[in-house]
């Protein structure tokens, strides 16, 4: 049989509509994830669905209406416009290797995606998630998914896995210019590198996480030529009570007027896209927190969505991967 590559970018899912029906399906998927919530599900469940899905559902079905675009949720659109963009950029170098996006929980599903790509004939798959740093809580359901589809399948193609890149240099510069691009537009001020958090149990049990965030942020300033105090690293939307990764992203910006950081540029790098977590709780949120605190200036700097850094920064990877 002819091989034929195909790539699949991965990202976490969100709400097929700004509504308390879809959001609490949403959340359900998510969080029935032994992953992501790794507790005794006989404590777990009755607690997901007596408490938090009633609860929450409601609450964040209006954070998502204040971020909601016309074409859906920022997360699905961004998602759907880089795929694009990288299969016609791989296209445009006679590179006929057709790229879909799949969502962990939700649609489109990895099922969706691959069903198109062994209807084109593919071979050969790159499993690309969208998450730059590796986690226990993304990553690897990322591979429970594809494992699960699997299992009811009889002719396996070859797959590969990008399990992370943190620190390789196109993701670096891409980001480097990111923030560059903001500084040349309305000045420099003092650089917050926010990261989604996860429970500090799950970094003790392995989960190289922490590290990674660490050496992205580092070598973020590197290229950027930051002092120490002029950037800071922390960890954003926590969830239920035990502790998160620190610092915590609400708190600092609540600190650092006191610190005479005045004026700050937030930026996620743990996000490929723009989502719920960076405009919401940090574009809206967190520019109230360091404001009300006696900041002065606040500046989100956005994810790399489908610009064409991110694009041609996808295409070296799946180049690279694949060996043309
Ligand atoms: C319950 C624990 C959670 C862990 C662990 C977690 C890790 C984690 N999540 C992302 C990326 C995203 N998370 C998003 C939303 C979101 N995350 C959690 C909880 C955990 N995340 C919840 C409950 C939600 C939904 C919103 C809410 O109820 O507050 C999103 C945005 C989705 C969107 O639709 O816009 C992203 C992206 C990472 C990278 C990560 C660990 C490294
Ligand atoms: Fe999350
Ligand atoms: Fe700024």
């Amino acid at each position: 049989m002819q091989k034929k590559q195909g790539v699949i970018l991965v990202n976490l899912g969100t709400p097929s509509a700004a509504t308390p029906a879809a959001v609490r399906s949403f959340l359900r998927d998510f969080l029935s994830d032994r992953r992501v919530v790794d507790l005794p599900r006989i404590l777990w469940l009755p607690l997901l669905y007596g408490v938090i899905l009633p609860l929450r559902s409601r609450r964040v079905a209006r954070n998502y209406q204040s971020i909601w675009q016309a074409g859906g949720s920022p997360l699905l659109t961004y998602s759907d416009a880089l795929a694009r963009d990288v299969e016609a950029g791989l296209l445009a170098q006679n590179i006929d290797c057709p790229v879909r996006l799949a969502m962990t929980y939700g649609e489109p599903s990895l099922e969706q995606a691959w069903q198109q790509l062994a209807s084109a004939g593919v071979t050969e798959v790159l499993l690309l998630p969208l998450y730059p740093q590796y986690s226990s809580t993304t990553t690897a359901p990322v591979f429970d998914a594809w494992a699960r589809l699997m299992s009811k399948q009889a002719v396996l193609p070859a797959m590969q896995l990008l399990a992370d890149y943190h620190d390789a240099p196109e993701y670096i510069a891409a980001l480097a210019g990111q923030v560059r691009r903001h500084w040349q537009q309305q000045g420099q001020s003092h650089l917050l590198l926010s990261f989604h958090g996860i429970p500090q149990r799950y970094a003790r049990l392995g989960d190289p996480y922490p590290q990674q965030c660490a050496r992205t942020a580092q070598l973020v300033a590197q290229a950027l030529q930051l002092s120490s105090e002029q950037w800071s690293l922390s960890f954003q939307s926590r969830f239920g009570r035990e502790p998160w990764l620190q610092p915590y992203t609400d708190e600092l910006l609540t600190q650092l007027p006191a610190r005479g950081v005045m004026d700050v540029d937030v930026v996620c790098p743990g996000f490929a896209t723009d989502c719920l977590e960076t405009l919401e709780e940090i574009a809206i949120g967190g520019k109230e927190l360091f404001l009300h605190a006696g900041g002065r200036q606040f500046h989100y700097i956005p994810a790399l969505n489908a610009g064409p850094e991110h694009g041609q920064m996808l295409i070296q990877f799946i180049t690279q991967r694949f060996a043309y």
